[in-house]
C-alpha cells in the first residue's frame, strides 16, 4: 500500500515535469524559428541586392557589386549548411544572473527562467555560428566568443554570474530535446510550489553513450572546462597539453583551430597545419572542423604525407624506425649528399682552348671540389655556379701556367680580359658543359636516399653516425628502391626526404642572371649560360615548402628528432599547439625527442596544461588498461574514467599454436561484439599480424576494422579485441606502451585474447594484466 501510495504521489509530480519540459521545448522551438526566419531573410536580402544589382549594372564600383555577389553566396552558403549540416547548429543556451544582483538577496521565483524575470540579466543563446537579429542584438551566439565561454566555464563550484546551462538538442529545424544544468542549485527553482528536477541526463553522458562510427564528432555542445581552458588559451608562443588517453587531446586540438580562426582570421586563414601521426587517424577526425563551420583554412596532415608529392606506404620495423628517427641521420644525410655528388663524376676535364689541350687532373678536381663546398651550409644544388666558376679558375691557371705574370696595370687589365674571354668561350664548349652536368649534377632527395641502398657505401659513409650493423638495416630497408631512389617510401623515410631537400636546396629559378649563393657573400655574382638555365628547368621537381602560423601536433610524444625537424622547417614564425601523452609513446627515446622539441620552439613561452578525465574508457575498461601503464610508465596516474557501463572486459585464451589458431575465437569475438554494439569494432594485433588479421575480419562488413598496433593510435570504436597483447607488449622498446594505446581505444567493451605465450590464468587474464 505504502509503495502504491507513493507512485499515485509521484504522478503528478512527473505529470508537472513533463509539462515543463514541453513548454521549454516550445519556447526553445520558438526561438529556433526566429533564428531561421531572420537566416532566410538575410538570404533574401542578400538575393535582392543581387538582383538589383544585376538590373542597374553602371551602378557601383566593380569591386562593391563583387562583394555583393559575395554576400549572396555566403548568405545561400551559410543557410544551406544550417539545413544540411549541423543537425544541432543551436545547441546551448546560458542565463546569467544580474552583475549587481545581492547573494543573500536570492532569487524569489525564476520558473522558468525567463529573460523577462528582472533576476536574469540575460539569456543567450549558443550555437556554432554567431546570427545577428534586425538590431543587431545576439540572436545566436557563436561558441567561440567570448561571451559563450561561461556556458563552458561555469560550475557549481564556480558559477559566476551562471544561473543555469542548458544543452538544446535538435534535429533539422526542430527541437526535440533540452538538458539543463542548475549552477545554483541554492536557488532551486519552483514550479507551483513543486521542486524542479534538472531536465535531462547531462548532455555529456548522451553523447559519450552513443554508438561511434569512423568519424569523430565534434564536442562543441560538452567541451568541459579544462578543456576550455586549453581552446581558449592565448595564441602566442606554444600551448603544451598533456594528458592521457581518452581524455579529449585530439577534439580539443581540432576545436582550437576553430577557436584561433575565429579569433583572428585574417592571421590564421589558410595558416594552420594539423599534424597527426597516421593517415588513419586523418580521415577520422576530418569531418570535425567542416562541423565547426571551417573548411579550407587548416591542413590536417599526416607526418607520412607533409612533403608534397610523397605518400607513406610502408611500416619499417621497430629497430630501423629507431635509426631512422635519430638526430645522428643528420651527420648520414649530409655524408650521403656530398658522396651521391662524387659517385658517378668523371675524374678528368680535358677541353681545348687557346689552341691547346687543357686538363685538369683527380687531385686537382678533388680539390676544386673542396674549394666549391668552403665551410659548407650551403645547399649543394645552390653550388653549381661556383663549381663552374672555380672550375674556370682552375682551367685559366693550367692555361697561364708557362705565361710570366703580368707586371704593370696595363698588362693585368689585358690578361684580365683575355680571362673572361675565355670563360665565356669555355663554358659554352660542349665538353666542359658536359663535364659540369656530371661533375655536379642537381640531385633530387630521392636520388641520394637511393644511394643508400646499398650497404657497403652506406658502411662506408656511415663511419661514426651510425654502426655496420645499423648501416645494414637501413640499406635493406631501401633495397626495393630503384636507381633514382623511386618506390614505396615510409613515415620515416619522408623525414630524411626533408632532410635531404634541405641540404640540396632547389635548383634555383631560370633567370637571365644568377646568383652564385656563396658570392651573394662577397657582392660578387655572374652570369649563366643559355644551357645550363634551361639544364635547370628540366630539374627542377615540384616542391612545396608552405610556411604555417600556428601549428598543432597531435599525439606529440611519437614525433622523432628528425619529423620534429622536418615540421619545424615549416614552422619558423609559427605559434604552436602540442598535445600528447608520454605513457603512449612508441619512440624509445623521449629525452632526445624532447631535445629535438626544444630546438624547434626555442625561446618561445610556453604554457602548460595537463587534462584528467577520461571520456572515452568506462571505468571497467580503465582499470585493466591502468595495470599495464603501471609496468609502462611506472608513476604516471591513470586519468579518471567519468563513467561506467557495469560490463567488465573479457578475458579468453586461444591454447592452440600454429597458424590460424587464432583465428574461430577472433571470429567468433568479433560477431559477438557485433551484436553487442550499434557502432563499430575493431581487432588489434601486433604489426606483424595484420594481414592475419584482415582475415579474421572479411565479410563481416563496415562496421568492423582489423588494425596493427601502430596503426591504433588516436582512434576508438564502441567495441574491440585486442589479440596477443604480449605479441604487442614484445614487438619494440616502446611496446609496453603501445599495448596501453591498444587497450585504450575501446568506448563500450573490451575483449583481451590471449595466446600461449601471453601466459594466461584459469580466467583467460594474460600475465600482463594481472
Ligand atoms: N567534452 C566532451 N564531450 C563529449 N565527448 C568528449 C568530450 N571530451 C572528449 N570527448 C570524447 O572522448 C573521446 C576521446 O577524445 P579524444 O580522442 O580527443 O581523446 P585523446 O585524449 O586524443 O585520446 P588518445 O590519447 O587516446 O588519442 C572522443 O570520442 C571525444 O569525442
Amino acid at each position: 500500500m505504502a509503495a502504491q501510495g507513493s507512485q499515485h504521489a509521484a504522478a503528478p509530480a512527473t505529470a508537472a515535469r513533463e509539462g515543463l519540459r514541453e513548454r521549454e521545448i516550445a519556447g526553445e522551438q520558438r526561438h529556433l524559428d526566429t533564428v531561421y526566419r531572420r537566416l532566410e531573410e538575410k538570404l533574401a536580402e542578400a538575393e535582392y541586392v543581387l538582383e538589383d544589382a544585376a538590373k542597374r549594372v553602371q551602378v557601383g564600383t566593380p569591386g562593391a557589386l563583387a562583394e555583393r555577389d559575395a554576400q549572396v553566396f555566403r548568405a545561400g552558403a551559410h543557410l544551406h549548411r544550417l539545413n544540411n549540416e549541423f543537425e544541432d547548429f543551436l545547441f546551448g543556451r546560458i542565463d546569467l544572473q544580474q552583475a549587481d544582483a545581492p547573494e543573500e538577496h536570492g532569487i524569489p521565483s525564476f520558473t522558468p527562467l525567463d529573460a523577462a524575470d528582472p533576476n536574469v540579466a540575460q539569456s543567450l543563446h549558443i550555437g556554432r555560428l554567431g546570427v545577428l537579429d534586425a538590431e543587431f542584438g545576439p540572436l545566436v551566439i557563436d561558441w567561440r566568443a567570448p561571451a559563450a565561454a561561461p556556458f563552458y566555464r561555469a560550475t557549481p563550484l564556480e558559477p559566476g554570474r551562471v544561473l543555469r546551462r542548458r544543452v538544446i538538442r535538435s534535429k533539422g529545424r526542430k527541437v526535440i530535446g533540452v538538458e539543463d544544468d542548475l549552477l545554483r542549485p541554492d536557488l532551486a527553482p519552483v514550479l507551483d510550489g513543486e521542486e524542479l528536477a534538472v531536465i535531462g541526463d547531462g548532455a555529456l553522458m548522451a553523447s559519450l553513450g552513443r554508438a561511434r562510427s569512423h568519424t569523430m564528432r565534434d564536442i562543441v555542445s560538452s567541451i568541459q572546462k579544462e578543456q576550455d581552458e586549453v581552446i581558449r588559451a592565448p595564441a602566442a608562443g606554444a600551448t603544451l597539453v598533456t594528458g592521457g588517453p581518452g581524455t579529449g587531446k585530439t577534439a580539443v586540438a581540432l576545436h582550437r583551430a576553430a577557436f584561433l580562426l575565429y579569433q583572428d582570421r585574417r592571421r590564421y586563414a589558410g595558416g594552420i597545419l594539423v599534424v597527426s601521426p597516421t593517415p588513419l587517424l586523418v580521415s577520422y577526425t576530418e569531418g570535425v572542423l567542416p562541423s565547426l563551420g571551417e573548411e579550407g583554412q587548416v591542413a590536417i596532415r599526416a607526418i607520412g604525407s607533409l612533403v608534397d608529392g610523397v605518400e607513406a606506404g610502408r611500416y619499417d620495423t621497430p629497430e630501423t624506425a629507431r635509426i631512422k628517427g635519430s638526430a645522428r641521420m643528420v651527420q648520414l644525410l649530409r655524408r650521403a649528399a656530398r658522396a651521391a655528388l662524387e659517385l658517378h663524376a668523371p675524374t678528368e676535364l680535358k677541353v681545348v682552348a687557346r689552341g691547346e689541350v687543357l686538363r685538369l687532373d683527380a687531385a686537382r678536381l678533388h680539390a676544386v671540389r673542396g674549394q666549391v663546398v668552403g665551410g659548407g651550409g650551403t645547399p649543394l644544388n645552390l653550388l653549381r655556379p661556383r663549381a663552374r666558376r672555380l672550375l674556370l679558375d682552375a682551367l685559366w691557371a693550367e692555361a697561364v701556367r708557362d705565361l710570366p705574370r703580368p707586371g704593370d696595370h696595363y698588362a693585368r687589365e689585358q690578361r684580365q680580359e683575355e680571362k673572361e674571354a675565355f670563360d665565356e668561350y669555355v663554358s659554352d664548349e660542349a665538353p666542359f658543359l658536359d663535364f659540369l652536368q656530371a661533375w655536379w649534377p642537381a640531385l633530387t632527395p630521392r636520388q641520394v636516399l637511393g644511394t643508400l641502398k646499398s650497404s657497403r657505401h652506406t658502411n662506408r659513409i656511415a663511419r661514426r653516425a651510425v654502426t655496420g650493423e645499423e648501416a645494414r638495416l637501413l640499406a635493406a630497408s631501401w633495397r626495393h628502391l630503384g636507381e633514382r631512389g623511386e618506390g614505396a617510401v615510409s613515415a620515416h623515410d619522408v623525414a630524411l626526404l626533408d632532410e635531404l631537400q634541405q641540404l640540396l636546396g632547389e635548383p634555383a629559378r631560370p633567370r637571365t642572371r644568377e646568383v652564385d649563393a656563396v658570392d651573394l657573400l662577397t657582392g660578387l655574382d655572374e652570369v649563366t649560360t643559355f644551357a645550363d638555365r634551361t639544364a635547370r628547368v628540366r630539374e627542377r621537381g615540384p616542391v612545396e615548402r608552405t610556411e604555417y602560423a600556428h601549428v598543432i601536433v597531435d599525439e606529440a610524444q611519437d614525433l622523432t628528432p628528425m619529423q620534429w625537424r622536418m615540421i619545424g622547417r615549416r614552422s619558423r614564425t609559427a605559434t604552436w599547439t602540442i598535445v600528447g601523452d608520454p605513457a603512449q609513446s612508441s619512440w624509445p627515446f623521449p629525452q632526445e625527442a624532447q631535445a629535438a622539441m626544444d630546438e624547434v620552439l626555442g625561446g618561445k613561452p610556453r604554457r602548460r596544461h595537463t587534462l584528467t578525465v577520461n571520456y572515452r574508457n568506462p571505468a571497467e575498461i580503465a582499470e585493466v588498461a591502468a595495470k599495464v601503464l603501471a609496468l609502462a610508465a611506472p608513476g604516471t596516474p591513470s586519468p579518471t574514467a567519468v563513467r561506467s557501463t557495469g560490463t567488465l572486459p573479457r578475458f579468453a585464451a586461444v591454447t592452440a599454436t600454429g597458424p590460424g589458431a587464432f583465428a574461430a575465437a577472433a571470429r567468433a569475438e568479433l560477431v559477438r561484439l557485433l551484436g553487442e554494439v550499434e557502432g563499430t569494432v575493431a581487432v588489434v594485433v601486433p604489426m606483424d599480424r595484420r594481414a592475419e588479421a584482415a582475415g579474421w575480419a572479411e565479410g563481416l562488413g563496415e562496421r568492423v576494422v582489423a588494425l596493427g598496433s601502430l596503426e591504433a593510435k588516436g582512434l576508438e570504436y564502441d567495441a574491440t579485441v585486442v589479440a596477443d597483447p604480449t605479441g604487442i607488449a614484445g614487438e619494440s622498446e616502446g611496446g609496453l606502451r603501445v599495448l596501453y594505446v591498444a587497450l585504450t581505444r575501446a568506448t563500450q567493451r573490451l575483449t583481451v585474447l590471449s595466446g600461449p605465450d601471453d601466459l594466461p590464468d584459469s580466467r583467460g587474464v594474460p600475465a600482463l594484466l594481472r
